[in-house]
């Protein structure tokens, strides 16, 4: 299945993985692609990168051709888009349109009634979408028919995996794997930093902990053991890693990163 007549409101850093990565997986054309901006050099970024897509400043007109509308904007900014008016002071018809978000925090009940209608999706992506291994969730409002939620699936597993949940689970996914790619980036970066401080040059150190964090990840998902069965394979009695598990232990790591899960979930939450 392709996307057609998709209009992005908000060009950046999720516009740029989430459709990007939708671009390279071949599920939409630049051609079928219209990305409303705010600023020249984002409009540019979407000419020299995308060629064939459309930029404009007039979401008026660009909700106007679309069929599919996301909304990519900062949550505080959704308000403002969902209420403009043009130059003649026409208002946005966001009616016959499935409207997608991913603002982070604002819930179906907010959008619906920002909409003026129920065919209204609420999506929580990640940026590894646009190497194609993303992790999205999402929830839909009861406006939504199969169709359409056949289309967000198409839209979010050309570029990873999609899982839907309720409109409150939300939060959660959010502090899980909306935000989740800055803990394992943080993570490879001390990995490396470690690397670096027991005595390996930075390249080799960040090589060496970049393919160990995807080996993990994909031992994971590929072998259905549970991580902790994999931890243990890795100790070897009296051996070098239960050394280094029992100061990760000490610092309380797996506790930090359950409350960094924690307040993201709770800043989504006071971001509605
Ligand atoms: N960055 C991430 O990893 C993720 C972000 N999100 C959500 O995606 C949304 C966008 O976040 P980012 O891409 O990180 O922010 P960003 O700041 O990189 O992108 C937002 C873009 O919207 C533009 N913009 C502002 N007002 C506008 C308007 N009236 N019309 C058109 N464009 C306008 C800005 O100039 C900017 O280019 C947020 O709601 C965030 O919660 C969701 C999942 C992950
Ligand atoms: O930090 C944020 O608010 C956004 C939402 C999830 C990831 N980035």
């Amino acid at each position: 299945m392709k996307l057609t007549g998709l209009t992005v409101i908000g060009g950046g850093q999720m516009a740029r993985a989430l459709v990007g990565g939708m671009l390279e997986s071949g599920c939409l054309d630049a051609e079928e692609l219209t990305v409303v901006h705010k600023t020249a050099s984002t409009g540019t970024w979407w000419t020299e990168n995308h060629p064939g897509c459309t930029t404009t400043t007039d979401t008026v007109a660009a909700v106007a051709s679309a069929k599919v509308v996301m909304l990519a904007v900062k949550p505080h900014i959704i308000a403002e888009v969902m209420t403009v008016q043009d130059e003649q002071g026409n208002s946005a018809d966001w009616n016959d349109r499935l409207i997608i978000s991913i603002a982070a925090g604002i819930g179906l009940d907010s959008l619906t009634e920002q909409a003026g209608h129920r065919r209204v999706v609420r999506v929580m992506p990640n940026t590894p979408s646009l190497v194609g291994e993303g992790a999205s969730g999402f929830c839909a409002a009861d406006g939504v028919d199969d169709d359409d939620v056949e289309l967000v699936k198409t839209m979010l597993e050309s570029v990873g995996i999609a899982a839907q949940v309720t409109d409150p689970q939300m939060n959660a996914v959010t502090g899980v794997s909306g935000s989740g790619p800055a803990y394992v980036f943080l993570i490879i970066e001390a990995l490396a930093d470690g690397g670096v401080a027991a005595g390996l040059p930075r390249a080799t150190a960040l090589q060496l902990a970049t393919q160990t964090v995807l080996g993990a990840a994909k031992m994971v998902r590929e072998t259905g053991e549970h991580p902790g069965v994999l931890k243990d394979n890795v100790c070897s009695p009296g051996g070098t890693t239960i050394a280094a598990m029992s100061t990760l232990e000490k610092n309380a790591v797996r506790g930090a990163m359950i409350q960094a899960v924690q307040a993201s979930a709770n800043r989504s939450r006071e971001l509605a």
